[in-house]
């Protein structure tokens, strides 16, 4: 877009904050693509980007930026190489690294003016959430799956922070139910991939995390069982790249092992039993099948089809490990293979194992290409829909330059609902959130003299004014209670507390108890002098009570803590009231006319007419003129 252009649709004020803003983006795969392209369109000055990953052949097809010629080269870099461009006037600066490094402290992210979180996992979601609180800088988050999207507009003290409401872990089934009865084509793709593929090509000793192992009294003999069949299957590795390797895998997994579960008359009263596959008359109806079947992805394969793709990528994998071993060198460990959706063999070993299994268990057999969504444990991601939201996260980061929050949104992107683009106004922070409730106060140390007595005794009780009961860790670790005083007289660095870290204080005193502190500790860079104190308060805060939950009426019972809060038009905070079950639709007068006022054409300062982008009241994107 030509400056001009950006002015008249931003208006020259924002136009200007946007120029001097420094932004770091998070993530440069399918969300972060499109961002970075946005970020540098709308005009922002200078934005840095980090991914720790390089450029894999399945990222093509969305991540525009990368093209075939880029594979294996760090997406940071090569994002910003062809983002310049763009612009060439964009300051950008690229990092091949993990956000969650050391070298990326507090103060790196309290040099940029907003921080967006294009990711694909929780862990490090989360981690920039907490960074952002504590550098109390503006964090826009997104993600999509699939059709689905969403941005959130998360601000210290003044909204939900991304850690305020719980996320959803990963599924896992109970190892009984993948190891002797499998009811649905998931289970038999996830025994294909987390435990056959292991014990045979594998480090079978480690848990896969969709596999949950937990042994009770009612499962305690049959886990004793399956224990033995992997030992024995253990034992078959041995055979892997001779001739008869596929006849005896699929002698002891298909046939032996079934039978014995066939057996366990108990298990099938409600179920049909399982049925063993027979090796010669499928080797009979394999004899006519094309070789290139594995091929065809998207047909769902015979029992013939999959017995063929299973013994010839058991070969094509078994060639592979004789390869890695001959090359391997006296002092490193045995080579493994592990599953990776985009690796063809272990994907077709997976798809045929996974088939056969299924005809055993009466279970539907899958695609191959329906295989890899589920074993990678992928939902299709559209590039469309990467775009809009990289598209709404600009026009959400817009509201935070305006020192707009009121104005900012949650947004939804949805394909069954009515409308495409939802919104919903952003939530007030969750007073009970371990991650934003806590206040945030910084401690400078002098790290040769400073001990654990200082922090408790100097900082903590003189300067805060804290009483004798209080407990203080660093992540899981206690360091200081009442009963625990051992570390007192120990220095900080000697207990694991360095430049950066953080360390969290709970009050115990009763009833007045204050809410939870963190404290985040900076090493002074000169030495102090040795009447100084070794740890003091940068800065006094103030640690308010914490709220005294309120009795519960019983209208309130009625209402879930997951409903979404409305602002108040004039709280300087997002702050409000509950919504009513089913009142989506309800508007708020005040925040109505705001709303329409935010969206009309303004003259700036420079009297020049603004074109606002705005979110309307429906929740779609406006842009008046
Ligand atoms: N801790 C981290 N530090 C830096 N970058 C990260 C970190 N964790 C994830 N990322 C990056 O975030 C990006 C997320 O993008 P996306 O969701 O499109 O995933 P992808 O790995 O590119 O694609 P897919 O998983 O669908 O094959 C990836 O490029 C990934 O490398
Ligand atoms: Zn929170």
């Amino acid at each position: 877009m030509r400056d001009s252009s950006i002015k008249r649709s931003l208006g020259v004020d924002l136009t200007r904050s946007l120029k001097e803003s420094r932004v770091l983006l998070v993530g440069a795969g399918g969300i972060g693509c499109e961002l970075l392209k946005n970020l540098v369109l709308t005009g922002f000055g200078e934005i840095h980007i980090i991914d720790l990953d390089t450029i894999d052949l399945s990222n093509l097809n969305r991540q525009f930026l990368f093209r075939h010629e880029h594979i294996k080269k760090p997406k940071a870099l090569v994002a910003k190489e062809v983002a310049q461009k763009f612009r060439s006037d964009a300051k950008l600066e690229a990092y091949h690294a993990n956000i969650m490094d050391d070298q990326f402290n507090v103060s790196w992210f309290e040099s940029f003016n907003v921080v967006f979180n294009a990711l694909d996992n929780i862990a490090a979601r989360r981690h920039v959430n907490k960074m952002c609180l504590t550098a109390n800088v503006p964090l826009i988050e997104s993600g999509t799956t699939g059709f689905n999207g969403q941005v959130q507009v998360i601000q210290k003290s003044q909204t939900e922070c991304y850690d305020c409401t719980p996320k959803q872990t990963p599924k896992s089934f109970p190892v009984c139910t993948i190891r002797s009865s499998p009811s649905q084509p998931i289970h038999c793709i996830v025994w294909a991939k987390s435990f056959l593929l292991p014990e045979l090509f594998g480090n079978s000793d480690e848990e896969a995390p969709e596999v949950d192992n937990t042994e009770n009294a009612d499962n305690a003999s049959e886990i004793a069982d399956l224990r033995r069949e992997a030992l024995e299957l253990k034992e078959l590795r041995q055979s892997i790249g001779t001739e008869e390797a596929h006849q005896k895998v699929f002698d002891k997994v298909f046939r032996r092992d079934i039978m014995r579960l066939q057996g366990m008359t108990d298990m099938w009263k409600e179920l049909e039993p399982p049925q063993p596959l027979d090796f010669a008359q499928l080797q009979e109806e394999s004899a006519s099948v094309a070789s290139t079947i594995s091929t065809q992805d998207q047909k769902v394969w015979t029992l013939g089809e999959n017995f063929s793709v299973f013994r010839d990528s058991l070969n094509r994998l078994a060639h592979r490990l004789k390869q890695l071993q001959e090359k391997k060198l006296p002092d490193q460990d045995s080579p493994i293979l592990i599953f990776d959706k985009d690796d063809v063999d272990t994907l077709d070993f997976v798809t045929a194992t996974a088939n056969l299994r299924a005809a055993i268990f009466h279970i539907e057999p899958k695609s191959k290409f329906d295989v890899k969504q589920m074993a990678g444990n992928i939902i299709p991601a559209i590039a469309t829909t990467n775009a809009m939201t990289a598209g709404l996260c600009v026009l959400q980061s817009l509201k935070v330059f305006q020192n707009n929050l009121m104005q900012a949104k949650m947004i939804f992107l949805e394909r069954s609902g009515a409308r495409a683009i939802n919104s919903d106004s952003l939530n007030p922070p969750h007073s009970d959130c371990p991650v934003c409730s806590p206040v945030v106060a910084r401690v400078e140390i002098d790290p040769e003299r400073a001990t654990l007595e200082h922090l408790v005794h100097d900082v903590l009780q003189t300067e805060l004014g804290y009483g004798e009961d209080l407990i203080v860790t660093i992540g899981d670790t206690l360091l200081y209670d009442q009963d625990f005083t051992d570390d007192l007289t120990k220095r900080l660095f000697d207990i694991g507390i360095k430049n950066e870290s953080f360390v969290t204080v709970k009050d115990e005193n009763e009833p007045d108890t204050r809410l939870d502190l963190e404290l985040v500790i900076m090493t002074r860079n000169e030495p102090s002098s040795d009447d100084s104190k070794p740890a003091t308060l940068q800065k006094m805060v103030e640690i308010p009570s914490k709220p005294k939950q309120p009795a519960q009426s019983p209208t309130d019972d009625a209402q879930k803590p997951e409903q979404p809060v409305h602002p108040s038009s004039d709280d300087a905070t997002v702050t409000g009231k509950r919504k009513r079950e089913g009142s989506n639709d309800e508007v708020e007068p005040s925040s109505h006319d705001a709303k329409r006022l935010a969206s009309a054409s303004v003259p700036d300062s420079n009297g020049i007419e603004a074109i606002v982008l705005d979110d309307d009241e429906e929740g779609a994107i406006m842009i008046d003129d």
